[in-house]
This record gives C-alpha cells, structure tokens and sequence, in this order.
C-alpha cells in the first residue's frame, strides 16, 4: 500500500473505548469500508489489570488522564484500548425505559432501544457482545446481603433483569468470573479484517477542516483523511479536540454529573472479609436517587488514595443543575462541575439520613460499629461525565453534528438526557444503534 493510500480511509474513528470499540468493529463488517480506528493510548491491558477488585486510576497509572476541576477533584478517564471501560467501577445497568422519554422516537423508538441493549448486554441469559451477569446470591458481600434485605423489608420491590427500576437493583456487571470484560474484547476478531486498521499510541491534536467540512485528522506530523471522522474520544477527550481544533463552539458548554454524598462508618470488629467487587447492590429510589453500597474502603480497590472507612453513596441521577466546559487561554480543557441546587442539596441530605439510620439499625448490627456513620460534607462526582454536545441540540439524532459535514460523535459526549443508572451500558447501545444505522 502506497504512503497516501495508508494515510486515507472511508471513515476514521477516534478512540477505542466503550462507544469507539462498538463504532469501529460494526462499521468495517462492509469489507469495502476502509476503517482506521486511532487511539491516544496502548494496547489492551493484561488480565490481571482487569481484576474487579482493583480500579487502575490511581496517580501513576498509564491507563488514565486525570482532568483537572474547579472543584478540585481530578476526573479520571481511561486511556487505551477499552478506554474507561477497562478502568470503571463495573457496573454495566441499563436505563430506567422512561429515562429515553425525551429522545426521538423517530430515531430511538423503545424497541430499537431494547434490541440494541439485547446486542449489548444479551439480555436476561447474558449471551450479548459483552459478558454481563449479575453477582449471584453467594457471591455477594455480607453489606449487600445485608442493604438488599434492608430495603425489602421497608417495602421496596426486586427490579428484574435487564431492565432496573425503582426498588432494589442487583448489580449486573460486565465480567468474566472476578475480571472485568473491557469492550476491546469486540475487536479481537475485527482486527483480523484487512479493511480494519487500528492504531494505538496514536493521539488526534487537531481536525482538519474548511468551509464547514471535516476531512480528516491530525496525529503528530501526519494527516490522515477521510470520508467522515467520528469522535468517540469520550465526553472530555472529544471536548478537547473540538475546542482545539476549533471547529464548533464550546465555550461553556454544559457537562453533566451525578454527584455523589458518601456515608461514612467504621466496620465493627474487622471487615467482614476481602470485597472481590467494589459494587453489588443499589437502591433506585422514586425520587432519582441511586444508593450504592460500597463493599469497601475505596483505597482498598485504587491504588495510592490514603486509607479511610467504607462507604455507602447517595447519588444524584437527575440533577437539576449541569456544569461547564471551556477552552482555557493556556489550551487546556477548564471544567467546572457546577453547583448542586438547593432542592438537590435537600434531597441528597434526606437520604442520606436514611442511610445513616439504616447503618445504625438490625440490619447492619455486627457489620458496623454502632454510632459511628456519619455523612461526609463535600458532593463527590462518578465518574460520569456525559452530555456536553447533546444529540438533538448539537448534533442530529445519529450524532452528525449540526452545520458541520463529514464529522460525527458517538460518545458519551451526545447523550441527551440524565440516566437512572451509570452510562456505560447506554453509551455501548447507543453505539450499536448509532453505527447500525447508518452502516
Ligand atoms: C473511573 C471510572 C469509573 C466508572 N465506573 C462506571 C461504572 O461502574 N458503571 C458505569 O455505567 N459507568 C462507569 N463509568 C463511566 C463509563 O465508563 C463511561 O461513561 C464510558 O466508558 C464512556 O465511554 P466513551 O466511549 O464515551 O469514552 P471512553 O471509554 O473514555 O473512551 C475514550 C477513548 O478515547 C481515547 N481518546 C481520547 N482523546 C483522544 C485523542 N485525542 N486521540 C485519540 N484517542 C483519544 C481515550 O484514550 C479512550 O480510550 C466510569 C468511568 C470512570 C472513568
């Protein structure tokens, strides 16, 4: 192949995370497509980086950037084959059904949303492009057992599988046994089709673009050109690149959240055991809330965060209030996660206040000891960083962005409205339903 040749393609797709791993191996199954697939960092990382009990985004890691807020947090995203998904919590649920209700039901009526999560997930028996299962009774750690059966008995139902809903949701993750299944796992085979090329360590700076056309991109010294370029850079990754590159608006554009109030206590008499996972059980609760019983300490599962207590989270799914992104003066993405509003600020206190009485209660007795839960002050994030270029606002209903040819996102970046549970699976069926259709 001739070095022009090697540097075209018929579309090129940027980052090979949840969305771009989808995109690529669903857009090259036409052998006449040309697809180059880029990645920032290296390549799919060992077995062993993928235990569940272990979230490789501490400082140090090279599967990471860290972000920079206002807040003082740094958000994490992953880096390298598998993007975030090979770094995440592993906790792979769908939406709530209503959660879609502000999506175009041209584009996304429910049933094509319901086979697309199918594609994903499997549903029900698991069997889909990822492993998904959820833990089984005798695998879960003695503070799930103990949440799940606190919650029943103040009257919540059991959701069941696939879809979650209000009332007490097991966790369904995406894994093998104790190891975390990342989306690379999809190319295993598609990187065997000549009409595949994917190219790690390989970091996009810029877009290359003129009279509303995007024709290609930049890494390092080279350009590469094609037909259409999609970013599936993730929320912040593909921020960046548009903010640099210049080719639409970002200044301020929104960013959205789930904020996160810990519930702190100290462990009677031990820990109850080593937590294979970090996550097993949450509660929905009516009024948007998702309670995560944390089975540890997080400095147990991140490498180099000082060692506290355990926790149990009270999140923030529909937060009232978004915060901001823009392009800094020293070319650096500025993220501000916003204030929390003050109705959303007394939502979360309530909760939490049931958490803390929930702790203290018979449920919890010889697992925690007894008058020491206490909630945190400071609002913490997921993690989940979505919807700064939303799809019907920015880009169209398939993520073509508006007023720019050639250029698409399929990230988490486009995702219009908050979600009852965490993006992930979200972002893998709207990939699937995205590159399906205009494949
Ligand atoms: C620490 C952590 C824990 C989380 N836990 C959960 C959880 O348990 N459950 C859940 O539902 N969600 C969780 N999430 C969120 C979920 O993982 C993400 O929403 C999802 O993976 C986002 O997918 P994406 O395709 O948008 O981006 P990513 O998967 O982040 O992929 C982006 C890819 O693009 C690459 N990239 C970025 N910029 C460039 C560039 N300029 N050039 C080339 N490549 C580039 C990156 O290296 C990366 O591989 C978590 C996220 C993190 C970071």
């Amino acid at each position: 192949m001739t070095a022009a040749a090697d540097s075209r393609a018929d579309v090129i797709v940027v980052g090979a995370g949840s969305s771009g791993c989808v995109v690529a191996e669903r857009l090259s199954r036409d052998p006449a497509r040309q697809v180059i697939l880029l990645e920032a960092g290296g390549d799919a990382p060992a077995s062993a980086s993928l235990r569940l009990d272990h979230l490789p985004i501490g400082a140090g890691s090279d599967r990471v950037v860290h972000y920079p807020t206002r807040q003082g947090f740094d958000l994490p995203r992953g880096k390298g084959l598998g993007g975030s998904s090979a770094v995440n919590g592993g906790y792979f649920l769908r939406w709530h059904p209503n959660d879609f209700e502000g999506w175009s039901p041209d584009v996304w009526p429910m049933a094509a949303i319901g086979s697309a999560y199918d594609h994903v997930d499997g549903g029900v028996g698991g069997g889909g492009v990822m492993n998904v299962s959820e833990f089984a009774d005798d695998e879960l750690h003695p503070y799930a057992c103990a949440f799940e059966r606190h919650w029943k008995d103040e009257g919540f139902g059991v959701a069941s599988p696939p879809w979650p809903a209000v009332g007490v949701v097991r966790v369904r993750s995406n894994r093998d046994g104790w190891h975390r299944h990342s989306t690379a796992v999809l190319l295993q085979e598609a990187l065997r089709r000549p009409n595949l090329r994917l190219l790690s360590h390989s970091q996009v700076v810029g877009l290359r673009h003129s009279g509303g056309r995007v024709s290609g991109v930049v890494v390092g010294e080279q350009v590469l050109s094609a037909d259409e370029v999609i970013l599936c850079a993730g929320t912040l990754g593909t921020a960046e690149l548009l903010a640099r590159s210049g080719v639409v608006e970002i200044e301020d554009a929104a960013v959205w959240e789930h904020r996160e109030q810990l519930v702190r206590f100290t462990p009677a008499g031990g820990l109850p055991g080593h937590a294979r996972a970090l996550l097993q059980a949450v509660l929905h609760t009516r009024d948007g809330l998702e309670i995560r019983c944390y089975n540890d300490d997080f400095a147990e599962f991140i490498d180099g965060l000082p060692h506290s207590s355990p926790a149990f989270g009270v999140a923030l799914m529909h937060p009232e209030l978004p915060g901001s992104v823009s392009w800094g003066p020293v070319a650096r993405l500025r993220i501000d996660l916003g204030e929390v509003s003050g109705g959303d600020s007394e939502k979360i206190r309530r909760c939490a206040e049931r958490v803390v009485s929930m702790l203290g209660g018979a449920d919890f007795e010889g697992l925690v000891q007894p008058g020491s839960p206490w909630v945190e002050p400071v609002i913490r994030t997921s993690q989940h960083a979505w919807g700064t270029m939303p799809m019907g606002e920015r880009t169209d209903w398939l993520g073509a962005v508006d007023e720019v040819r050639g250029l698409r996102i399929v990230d988490a970046s486009i995702l219009p409205t908050a979600g009852s549970s965490g993006p992930h699976a979200t972002v893998m069926m709207m990939a699937w339903h995205i590159a399906n259709t205009v494949a």
